[in-house]
């Protein structure tokens, strides 16, 4: 389900996100081979909130002011339990996510997660598990909010793709709940 128009001022908080958050470039290991990830991200929430994610153990930083109130108003607004937030920045649109799903057993039986886009308008593919070929796209504008619902970790992937076109960052931040 995407809602739009949730961020009264989203240039002014995406400045702020992109200025408050400490960005890294990550590495995924593939068939024994190390890869810069091809984007920026950082890992934010409660102390005990430790989550696996691309064979990497992240540990969260504890919450900066802006995401706090985020995640505060987020949960008010839909009732979810949340208490960490993965923070990507594609800096163009060359950075991207491949084919996944968020179904680390961290994240539950049926993780609900919900993804706050700023900035950069980018295209969100999703495909039914086991094929191959992309079935359907949603383009997420600054200040949307895709609410990732239960049944789809189990039942779909999605991935960011490359977009030639696009010149300009884009920030996203999927706010999870991470069983402790
Ligand atoms: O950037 C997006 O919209 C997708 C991010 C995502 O799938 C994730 O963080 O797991
Ligand atoms: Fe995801």
């Amino acid at each position: 389900m995407l809602y739009s128009a949730c961020v009264a001022d989203s240039p002014a908080l995406f400045h702020q996100l992109l200025n408050s958050i400490l960005w890294q470039q990550g590495y995924v290991t593939l068939y024994g081979k190390r890869h810069l990830i091809p984007r920026l991200q950082a890992w934010y929430g409660d102390p005990d909130a430790g989550y696996r994610y691309s064979g990497e153990t992240l540990t969260p930083l504890p919450w900066t002011a802006e995401l706090k109130q985020l995640k505060d108003e987020l949960q008010t607004m839909t009732g979810l339990p949340l208490n960490s937030v993965l923070a990507n920045l594609y800096r163009n649109g060359q950075d991207k996510m491949g084919w996944h799903a968020d179904d680390e057993t961290e994240l539950g039986e049926q993780p609900q997660i919900l993804s706050l886009s700023l900035g950069a308008c980018r295209d969100f593919a999703l495909r039914p598990k086991g094929a191959s070929r992309q079935h359907s796209q949603v383009a997420l504008t600054d200040g949307s909010l895709l609410w990732m619902k239960a049944g789809m970790q189990s039942r779909w992937q999605h991935a960011l793709p490359a977009r030639a076109r696009v010149t300009t960052p884009r920030i996203n931040l999927t706010f999870r709940l991470v069983n402790q």
